[in-house]
């Protein structure tokens, strides 16, 4: 069983890092509904059959009016991270614009990993066509990714941040998209600086891929 052995307060302060933080109850309602509409935009772009040039010429000089309009304003400072609370009074930090997981980022899917009863982590994501590689199956790399973030949320719950140094993936079945990925991660073991990870995806209740991974803990700057 995998024990939160250090609590969030003694986990390092992205401040520590000069990394602005932004807690995830004041990210506006409206920006949560504008990155889930651009996120259909993608979608729908990349499976639209329209060929109608005028309706495509509209489409795209649309778009990059909304695109200069938001652009007035200044760009978040790369590394901001977000602050959240999880479900077991514990808060955990990640980028905001973390291409996995990222409250802001169009292009991450809706994936939220919390403590599971037993120990770990736990999410449930359906991924749609923007994470396609095979004919209906989730891209390859992606699940990677899928599992790369499982293994460093777990790592770092139990622990503190820190980098992969080493993510080996088994592609034991398709994992297929618009069905419910159940992905879990846990602490295998530690080792100074080196925490030992665990991962897998399930569809259905069986595994269509796993993890086993090194994350390196980050050190606190003097
Ligand atoms: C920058 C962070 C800011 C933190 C801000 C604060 C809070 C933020 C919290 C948020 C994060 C929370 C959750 C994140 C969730 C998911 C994120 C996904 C994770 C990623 O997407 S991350 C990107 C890909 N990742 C990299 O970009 C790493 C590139 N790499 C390096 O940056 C270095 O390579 C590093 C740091 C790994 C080690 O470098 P280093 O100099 O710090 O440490 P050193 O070399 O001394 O190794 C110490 C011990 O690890 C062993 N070791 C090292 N490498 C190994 C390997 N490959 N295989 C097996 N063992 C290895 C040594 O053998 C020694 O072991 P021993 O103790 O036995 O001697």
């Amino acid at each position: 069983m995998t024990v939160n052995t250090q609590p969030a307060t003694e986990r390092p302060d992205p401040r520590a890092f000069g990394l602005p933080v932004v807690e995830q109850a004041d990210i506006p309602a409206e920006l949560r509904t504008l990155v889930g509409r651009v996120h259909a935009l993608i979608d729908t772009v990349a499976n639209t059959t329209e060929t109608d040039p005028a309706v495509l010429a509209e489409a795209a000089a649309a778009v990059e009016e909304v695109t200069d309009r938001l652009a007035a304003a200044p760009r978040r400072q790369i590394g901001t991270m977000v602050r959240r609370d999880l479900p077991d009074g514990d808060s955990e930090y990640g980028t905001i614009t973390n291409i996995v997981a990222g409250d802001t980022n169009p292009a991450a899917p809706p994936l939220s990993l919390v403590p599971a009863a037993g120990g770990g982590v736990h999410g449930e994501v359906t991924l749609d066509t923007v994470y396609q590689g095979p004919p209906g199956l989730v891209h390859g790399g992606w699940i990677a990714a899928l599992l790369d973030q499982a293994v460093g949320t777990a790592s770092s719950l139990a622990t503190s941040p820190g980098l992969t140094a080493r993510l080996e993936v088994n592609y034991r079945r398709p994992t297929p998209l618009f069905n419910p990925l159940e992905i879990t991660a846990e602490v295998e073991r530690t080792e100074r600086r080196k925490v030992y990870v665990n991962g897998r995806i399930r569809v259905n209740g069986e595994v269509t891929a796993e993890a086993t991974a090194i994350m390196v803990r980050v050190e606190v700057p003097e």
